[in-house]
């Protein structure tokens, strides 16, 4: 589904990825983690070409995204971004709707179809009483929903999301993500998310891809790549691993100090 060949990005001539490899499948989880600043973002910005890349290629179903016009390149590909540029005089229902930009002609007609698309999205991410609201008096947590709410609008097959549990307290990350997953398992969505929190990602994801200093590190399941080896040399930190037998999923904790 969406295939990324040895992609390579710099900021003005400053080198922050380099030489990616990944394929993420039909209705697979792939989260992607990395110290600050190694270039996440970057890479969701990369593969929905919002900034240029300066080799390699991103396809999705077979097709290059680097050549597509804007609008075909956002019914294949839908992001929830991390910083939150939402306009603040739009009501809840409106910035939802934006997510069908892609789908109606150039009168912008929105149709019964568009409609029902945006209530079910907003349905599927606990928003519709946040229809008539305004953005400027939502919370962090709320704006968070509702940009995964517009990107469901997009009904676009490859959904990327950066950070996107950042403002949400404990019980709606358990509720984003679940619904992340479901979203993968029961409509087939692809889904690529950067995630700081190793012990969502244990839970979370199918395949984990590990970046360290643009490169990629590591990309496989979570037990292989959530050890305490590989995470102590990339984030510079001792860590401990202790894995649940039954449920295969890990806790990830600093080491203790020696005293
Ligand atoms: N527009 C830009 N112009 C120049 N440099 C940039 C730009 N955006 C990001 N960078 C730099 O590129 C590197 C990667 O940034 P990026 O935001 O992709 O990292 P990240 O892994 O998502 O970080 P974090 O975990 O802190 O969110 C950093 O060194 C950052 O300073």
């Amino acid at each position: 589904m969406l295939h990324v060949k040895n992609l390579s990005v710099s900021y003005s001539g400053q080198r922050v990825l380099s030489h990616i490899d990944l394929r993420v499948a039909r209705g697979e989880i792939l989260g992607v983690i990395g110290p600050n600043g190694v270039g996440k973002s970057t890479l969701i910005r990369a593969l929905s070409a919002s900034i240029p890349v300066e080799q390699g290629t991103v396809t999705v179903l077979g097709q290059d995204v680097s050549t597509l016009p804007t609008d075909a390149r956002a019914r294949l590909i839908a992001v929830v971004p991390q910083a939150r540029a939402l306009p603040p005089a739009f009501t809840g229902w409106e910035v939802v709707l934006l997510g069908r930009t892609p789908h109606i002609g150039w009168l912008g007609n929105l149709s019964a179809h568009d409609q029902e698309i945006a209530r079910l999205a907003m349905q599927r991410t606990d928003t519709l009483h946040l229809a008539k609201r305004h953005v400027a008096e939502m919370s962090g947590g709320e704006q968070q929903r509702l940009l995964l709410a517009r990107a469901l609008c997009q009904s676009s097959p490859v959904l990327l999301l950066d950070e996107p549990t950042t403002h949400l307290d404990l019980k709606y990350q358990y509720n984003l993500l679940d619904l992340v997953r479901r979203l993968a398992r029961e409509v087939g969505l692809t889904i690529l998310l950067t995630l700081h929190d190793l012990n969502l990602v244990s839970r979370y994801t199918d395949r984990v891809a590990l970046l360290v200093d643009g490169r990629l590190e590591a990309l496989d399941t979570p037990a292989k790549v959530l050890t305490a080896s590989l995470l102590s040399r990339a984030y510079q930190i001792p860590l401990i691993v202790i894995a649940d037998r039954q449920s295969g999923q890990a806790a990830i904790l600093p080491a203790s100090r020696a005293s």
